[in-house]
Parts: structure tokens; C-alpha cells; sequence
């Protein structure tokens, strides 16, 4: 090929990459509603999850890292650690068995990087290397694990000042079984504020749980579960910033922008008093 066309070709290319950027940045900085932001049901929140492995080729620790670092933004950003009275920022992050535990560890570990006082409570640790590596890298930052949970309400209130819920998220199928039951029980009587790391541990995906557990924060990851609307704690954040145009615009999910460079954003979604199943926040 000559040098004339070698150019030509080369200026076709880069214009055709700047019009796929320009529509990329047009859509993000358009103000969504978020009132049309959709509300994920349990089956579509795993398709997407599948898709993001698959179809786009993420690996499970990148999404877990930005979605435990969104968290631990998320957290920082309504409780600084300078208003906390008790130990100089003492919290409990308890994990569960699968990748919203996961999730809790990241978590945990940016916390600490940020100043908090990070315990962890781990009692059902996968037997695969990302669980163990997340679990020993807590461990080498000098974050103490409790043995036991303690099923009185008191000790957790008087001895944190905050504790992260990443027990369960949107593969929960309900009732809670007994291995977890009891831990459950003794968050629900804790006075200290309580942030859900997607889900509301022990809600139901879709329809929550009006007995269970009363997060203050709750960070929803990739887009809320439909349970969200029935959450009317203090904070709500999206959090993992990670989605690709094309999956947002194929589940139609209408994601608010996020400001800036930022990991979260607060929502403010208007609150409904009944739960439809359709996905639509209207
Ligand atoms: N795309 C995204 O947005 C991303 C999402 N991410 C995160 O992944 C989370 C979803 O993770 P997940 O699919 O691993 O399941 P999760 O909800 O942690 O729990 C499953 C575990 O709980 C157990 N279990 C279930 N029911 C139970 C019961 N009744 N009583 C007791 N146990 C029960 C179940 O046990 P099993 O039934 O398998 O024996 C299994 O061990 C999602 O919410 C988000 O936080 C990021 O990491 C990456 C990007
Ligand atoms: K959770």
C-alpha cells in the first residue's frame, strides 16, 4: 500500500475511533433520571453478572476489586473516620460464603488503607485461591478476625463504630439456613449504623424483607436489585463503575452519570410505597 493511502486509512480509523468515543461521553454526561434507572430482579442481576465474564472478558477479581474499593468509597464518603468516637474508627466487616463476601474483604481493605480500624468476621472462608489471597491480605494488614460472633447485640454496639454487611447478596435464596440464622438475629438488635454491600443480607432479592435487617447505607453494584425500593435507610450509592455502553444500553438500565472520576454516586431515587416487578421506578 502507498504512503497516501497508509495515511488515509489511518485518518479513517482515528475519526472512526473518536465518534465512538464522543458517543460514549455524550451518554455519560447526559443527566439521566433516576427515576428511569431500572431495578434489577435476582435472574437478570446474574445474567448480567455472567455476561460481564464471558461477553466482555472481565476476570472475577477486577469486578470484586472495584466493587469492594466503590464500597469502601461509598462508606468514607458518610461516615468520616474523624467523627468516629469509638477505638479512632473501629468497624466490623462481616463476609459471607460467596462474592458479596468477597466484596466485604476487598472492602475491608481499602478501609484500612483509608484509616479505619477494619475487624473481619469470616466464618465460612471458599476453599479457592481468591478467597484465601483476599482473606490472607487482610491478615497481612493486621486486621484481627473474630473466632465467634457474639449473640449479644451490645457487644457488637459498644465495640464498633460501623459494621459492613457482605453476608449475602443477589444469589440469596431465603430462608437463611441455621449456619447464618443466628448471626442475622444479633445484627438486626445492633444500634451502631449497618452498610449493605448490595443486598440487604437475608432480604429477598426482589420483594426485601420487612422483619429483616434496617441498613442505614445501602451501595447497590452494577445497577439496584429490585428489593432497593423498598429500602429507605439514610444513604443510597451505585457503586462499580464498570459497565460497558453496550450492556447498559442492552438492558436498558439507564445509569445515572457519575461525577467526574468518581467510583459512586449518591442516589435519590423517589420512594415507592408498593413494589411492582416490571423493572420501571415509576
Ligand atoms: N456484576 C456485579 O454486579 C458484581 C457483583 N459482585 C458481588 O457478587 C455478589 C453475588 O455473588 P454470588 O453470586 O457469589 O452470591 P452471594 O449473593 O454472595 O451468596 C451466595 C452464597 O450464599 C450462600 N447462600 C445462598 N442462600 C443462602 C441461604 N438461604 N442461607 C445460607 N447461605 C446461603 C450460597 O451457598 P450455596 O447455596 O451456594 O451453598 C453461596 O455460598 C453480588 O451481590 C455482589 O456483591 C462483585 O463481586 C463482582 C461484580
Ligand atoms: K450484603
Amino acid at each position: 500500500m502507498s504512503r497516501t493511502l497508509l495515511r488515509a486509512a489511518f485518518r479513517t480509523q482515528v475519526i472512526t475511533h473518536h465518534l465512538l468515543n464522543s458517543r460514549y461521553q455524550l451518554t455519560h454526561n447526559m443527566a439521566v433520571e433516576i427515576g428511569k434507572l431500572k431495578f434489577l430482579g435476582q435472574e437478570e442481576a446474574q445474567k448480567i453478572d455472567e455476561e460481564l465474564f464471558t461477553e466482555y472478558a472481565f476476570s472475577i477479581d477486577q469486578l470484586m476489586e472495584l466493587a469492594g474499593y466503590s464500597s469502601a468509597v461509598a462508606i468514607a464518603k458518610c461516615y468520616p473516620l474523624e467523627n468516629m468516637k469509638k477505638d479512632n474508627g473501629a468497624l466490623l466487616v462481616c463476609c459471607g460464603p460467596g462474592n458479596n463476601g468477597g466484596d466485604g474483604l476487598v472492602c475491608a481493605r481499602h478501609l484500612k488503607l483509608f484509616g479505619y480500624k477494619p475487624t473481619v468476621f469470616y466464618p465460612k472462608v471458599p476453599n479457592k485461591p481468591l478467597f484465601q489471597n483476599l482473606r490472607l491480605q487482610c491478615e497481612r494488614m493486621d486486621m484481627p478476625f473474630l473466632s465467634f460472633f457474639p449473640s449479644e447485640a451490645h457487644l457488637i454496639t459498644d465495640s464498633y463504630n460501623l459494621v459492613v454487611d457482605a453476608l449475602f447478596g443477589f444469589s440469596f435464596k431465603g430462608p437463611v439456613r441455621p449456619e447464618f440464622a443466628p448471626i442475622l438475629e444479633t445484627l438486626k438488635k445492633v444500634e451502631t449504623p449497618i452498610c449493605s454491600i448490595d443486598v440487604p443480607s437475608g432480604w429477598d432479592v426482589e420483594n426485601g424483607d420487612p422483619d429483616g435487617l434496617k441498613p442505614e447505607l445501602l451501595i447497590s453494584l452494577t445497577a439496584p436489585k429490585l428489593c432497593a425500593k423498598l429500602f429507605d435507610g439514610k444513604f443510597h450509592y451505585l457503586g462499580g463503575r464498570f459497565v460497558p455502553r453496550s450492556l447498559e444500553q442492552k438492558y436498558e438500565l439507564n445509569l445515572p452519570p457519575y461525577p467526574s472520576s468518581d467510583c459512586v454516586v449518591e442516589l435519590k431515587q423517589p420512594k415507592t410505597a408498593h413494589l411492582d416487578n416490571s423493572g420501571d421506578n415509576n
